[in-house]
């Protein structure tokens, strides 16, 4: 069994500080720091308009902060914060209509300028990935809600990034359909050590998942605690049904609790 324990390599992506305040004058994120480790399952939870959005925006480079630093290490690619290594998935699928599955998911490879032969063998691999190898030449449309979101995650993995940032990625779906891509999220995850930032409103689905949970409050969006699941991986029905799994899901709850009455907590 793997543990929690942090790691001693150097963050991912360090933010010091980081605010974010539009045009309009909402300040939608206020001084964020926080450590993105290698291998890390990070949850942003919160209540509606707390900036979880926001702050996976900023990371993903899709917005611009207002102030603070943010830091991608380049320690082992070579890789500059101009060139950031990530996927991203969003609440929607958002896939081309028009496009079989096997092009939605070379998209990404063949903007970098690989041609679709060259690609094959890396979107089989993240089709296989995502259980939907079979599936390469239909159409969005004749796949279910749980199937387009595989696709889309298959999108985000096929350049092998570094960092998997997903918006409420499974909110739409079904509990049962929720459940299964939890769980084959977390093998995906164990098995190719990428680092993950997963925006949910779920305490059970933050609690489930990750090892480290930030618990955001709003007006303005700010950070007032960040939780540690020390549960080792693989996590399973054993670890949903346990006694341990509940007294995690009400520390987490209670914190929640203190984010929607505007509390900061300390501990
Ligand atoms: N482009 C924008 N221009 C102005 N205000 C914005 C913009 N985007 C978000 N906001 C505001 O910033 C605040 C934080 O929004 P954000 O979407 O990050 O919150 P959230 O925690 O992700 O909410 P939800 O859970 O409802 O998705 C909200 O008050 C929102 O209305």
């Amino acid at each position: 069994m793997e543990s929690t324990t942090p790691s001693t390599t150097p963050p991912l992506v360090s933010l010091r500080h980081v605010s974010k305040r539009f045009a309009n004058g909402t300040l939608a994120l206020q001084g964020m720091t926080l450590d993105i480790g290698e291998h890390d399952f990070i949850s942003f939870l919160g209540p509606s308009g707390c900036g979880k959005s926001t702050a996976l925006r900023l990371i993903a480079g899709l917005t611009r902060l207002s102030s603070g630093e943010m830091q991608w290490s380049g320690a082992n690619t070579g890789k500059t914060q101009s060139d950031r290594d990530l996927g991203f998935v969003f609440q929607e699928p958002t896939l081309m209509p028009w496009a079989k599955v096997f092009d939605n998911v070379w998209l990404p490879l063949k903007l970098a300028g690989q041609s679709r032969d060259a690609a094959a063998p890396v979107v089989q691999q993240v089709l296989e990935m995502v259980g939907l190898s079979r599936f390469a030449d239909v159409y969005p449309r004749e796949l279910s809600g749980g199937m387009k979101m595989r696709v889309s995650i298959a999108r985000a993995l096929v350049t092998h990034p570094r960092l998997l940032l997903m918006d409420e990625p499974f909110a739409a779906l079904d509990e049962m359909t929720r459940i299964k891509l939890n769980n084959d999220l977390l093998a995906i995850w164990r098995e190719h050590r990428f680092s993950v930032v997963f925006v949910t409103h779920s305490v059970y689905e933050s609690v489930y998942l990750s090892n480290r949970i930030v618990v955001m409050a709003a007006r303005p969006g700010r950070v007032i605690d960040e939780i540690r699941i020390e549960e080792p991986y693989p996590r399973g029905e054993e670890f949903r049904t346990s006694s341990r799994y509940n007294a995690h899901c009400t520390a987490v709850s209670q914190s929640l609790h203190g984010a929607l009455h505007g509390v900061d907590i300390d501990h």
